[in-house]
């Protein structure tokens, strides 16, 4: 049994819903008996016996044509529950079709249908049900489509909500950097994702539709005679209820149990499964045939995979917009690492997302330049980017749980890179995806490709994660924090894992941490980080050595060595870096820096290349620590 099999199971587990299932099962077992059982006998007219009371010979007596109450309110039980279903499921068709548009649709149509879904769930159900039946008049199909259309906006309002929810997650940005298409995307990675909750809410609606529609009967507008459902002996029983109760009591509360069965069920399963209801190919580069294709000639005549000048990232704020990355330049050349540190919030991740494209409205991108692979991505088409992102830029994330789609096996995830970028077929991408999970040392590949995600340890999910980055021959692996969430010894594997790609593939690596030891450790070149700019730039075997920014001593000094006194705290920077959106004047670190002198306060320095290739923003460098080599890198 699957876990989603199980976890269904365990909704009949809990008493509510085991009272809920047995309640929709009596239901749905007199829905299909009772027409074949009583149908004859409940549309009998006895002429005879017509408005009479409860008796032995009719327990809840008889209409104005002798027809027995009892057996027409059991047999009422399939239309009643037929018509709300019909309606539920076109509601949840229709809501669907409008929740997902957005998402395949061009912007300013996907905007119009969301205004659209937002106006609709303004109106009350019932209202816009009434509206509904009036337009396409008295009678049972207009009464589904009247109830189907009226609860469409909420459940694509839910779509919306849910699809935005999975749309956040890692393994649909790597799908997106997979070149993945939107609708693709749309049936592969986001629906499957968001089907339990909206099952969940579609039962608890078809409670909501059963009501209604029992309304809309009551009223005349639903189901007309000679048929009949639990709102039309609804309103006949509510004629005579002064002289006996019992002909409208026994509808109303055939539509309160059954509308609770599924509300019941519904709410059970939304606890049981914690869900809450309603309310990652080529591009020849451009120049020199001397040129490896895919690569950038530098003003300074070295190639580059990743080539970024004043790189801005804003996105609009309270006030004013806030810009988080401010003038980012850096470069990655074929085969180097490279790795971005800062504390929390200096913007390395945006940096990153901005180089692969995956900064979404209303976050605003802009660079003087941004080449990767030889083709400048904020003028390139989507039809270019896609394989040039999909194939040549691999991101790996930091969390290798929500990096895959947990319900596509580990292997199919692989190959669909391999289908998507190779033009593979399903099978030799199958073969390909386990060859590379052998590759990046996950054990007994041939079985580990057909697990999901969950069936994977951490280290393992991360090093497979790396392993569908390879998929596409990259020319650039992104990782962000990719063994954050790993313990020291996983995380010593994984990084490994990377330096041996990068050295067996040639494939470049933009490392982005906040934990200097593992950018120190991993590659040639380090670039600091502060408040969405650059500080300081130097190659890692110089990191301890020649480091000249305070903020880049202030992270070194907070690293331990084997010669740090363990009595004593680490040092630790006093106060914390500043909000975007609260930036103090002159240097973002003065405020915390022990070298701020009155410059620092009142003027931003720029950043400035020396003789030797470093880079350095500070007005008031700290001196070069001359034997200060520490083994903290390595
Ligand atoms: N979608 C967004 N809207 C508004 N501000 C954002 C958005 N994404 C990030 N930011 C802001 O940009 C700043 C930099 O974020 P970023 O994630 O790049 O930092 P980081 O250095 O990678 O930190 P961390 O290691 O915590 O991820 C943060 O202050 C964050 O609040």
């Amino acid at each position: 049994m699957s876990v989603r099999d199980s976890r269904w199971a365990a909704v009949v587990r809990t008493p509510v819903g085991l009272c809920a299932a047995v309640l929709l099962l009596v239901v749905v077992v007199v829905a299909v008996l009772a027409p074949l059982l009583w149908g004859e006998r409940a549309s009998v007219v006895d002429t005879g016996a017509v408005q009479q009371g409860p008796s032995a010979a009719h327990l809840l007596g008889t209409d104005t044509l002798g027809r027995d109450i009892f057996y027409r309110v059991l047999v009422a039980t399939r239309l009643s529950v037929l018509l709300a279903v019909t309606a539920t499921v076109i509601g949840v068709l229709l809501g669907l079709l409008l929740g997902t548009a957005p998402a395949v649709l061009p912007r300013r149509a996907g905007r119009l249908v969301t205004s659209a879904v937002h106006t609709a769930v303004a109106f009350p159900g019932l209202l816009l049900a009434l509206f509904f039946a009036v337009i396409f008049g008295v009678g049972t199909t207009g009464a589904v489509l009247a109830i189907g259309l009226a609860t469409a906006p909420s459940f694509a309002r839910l779509t919306q909500t849910l699809s935005a929810s999975v749309a956040g997650k890692d393994f649909v940005a790597a799908a997106r950097v997979a070149g993945v298409g939107r609708i693709r995307m749309l049936v592969r990675h986001i629906l499957p994702n968001i089907a339990e909750p909206l099952a969940v809410n579609a039962t608890i609606g078809a409670g909501t539709a059963l009501l209604a529609f029992a309304g809309l009967s009551f009223l005349g507008l639903g189901v007309q005679a000679p048929d009949y459902d639990w709102g039309r002996l609804l309103g006949e029983g509510l004629n005579r209820i002064s002289l006996t109760p019992a002909p409208a009591l026994a509808p109303c509360l055939a539509v309160v149990v059954t509308g609770l069965a599924f509300n019941l069920f519904g709410e059970a399963a939304a606890a049981a499964l914690g869900v809450r209801p309603l309310s990652p190919r080529r591009t020849e580069a451009r120049g020199l045939s001397t040129q490896r294709p895919g690569t950038v000639v530098e003003p300074d005549g070295a190639e580059s995979v990743l080539a970024v000048r004043n790189l801005r990232v804003s996105f609009p704020g309270r006030d004013a917009p806030v810009t988080p990355v401010r003038g980012v330049s850096l470069t990655v050349r074929p085969g180097e690492a490279v790795g971005v540190v800062g504390e929390s919030g200096s913007g390395k991740s945006l940096t990153a997302l901005a180089a692969a494209r995956l900064v979404e409205p209303p976050g605003e991108v802009t660079a003087d330049r941004l080449e990767f692979a030889g083709t400048e991505l904020l003028r390139a088409s989507d039809r270019e980017l896609g394989p040039l992102l999909g194939g040549r830029l691999a991101m790996v994330f930091q969390d290798p749980m929500t990096s895959f789609n947990p319900v596509l096996s580990v292997g199919r995830q692989l190959a669909e890179v391999a289908e998507q970028h190779r033009g593979m077929s399903r099978g030799a991408a199958l073969a390909a995806a386990v060859d590379r999970l052998r590759e990046v040392r996950v054990p007994a590949p041939e079985r580990r490709a057909g697990q999901y995600p969950h069936e994977f340890s951490g280290g393992m999910r991360q090093r497979a994660m790396i392993g569908m980055g390879l998929m596409g021959g990259p020319r650039l692996i992104v990782a962000d924090e990719p063994t954050t969430a790993l313990d020291v010894t996983v995380q010593r594997r994984v990084l490994r894992l990377l330096a041996d790609v990068r050295a067996a593939e040639g494939t470049a690596l933009l490392l982005i941490s906040h934990d200097v030891t593992v950018v120190a450790g991993t590659c040639d070149r380090i670039l600091v980080m502060y408040a969405g700019r650059i500080v300081e730039e130097l190659p890692a075997a110089e990191l301890f050595a020649a480091a000249r920014h305070p903020y880049t001593r202030a992270l070194l000094a907070a690293v331990p060595d084997l010669d740090t006194d363990r009595a004593r705290p680490l040092p630790v920077i006093p106060g914390r870096p500043p909000e975007p959106d609260r930036l103090p004047e002159g240097c973002a670190f003065a405020p915390r820096c022990p070298r701020a002198e009155d410059r620092c306060r009142g003027e931003d320095p720029d950043l400035v290349t020396d003789s030797a290739g470093h880079r350095l923003a500070c007005w008031n460098p700290a001196p070069t620590p001359v034997a200060a080599t520490s083994g903290g890198a390595s």
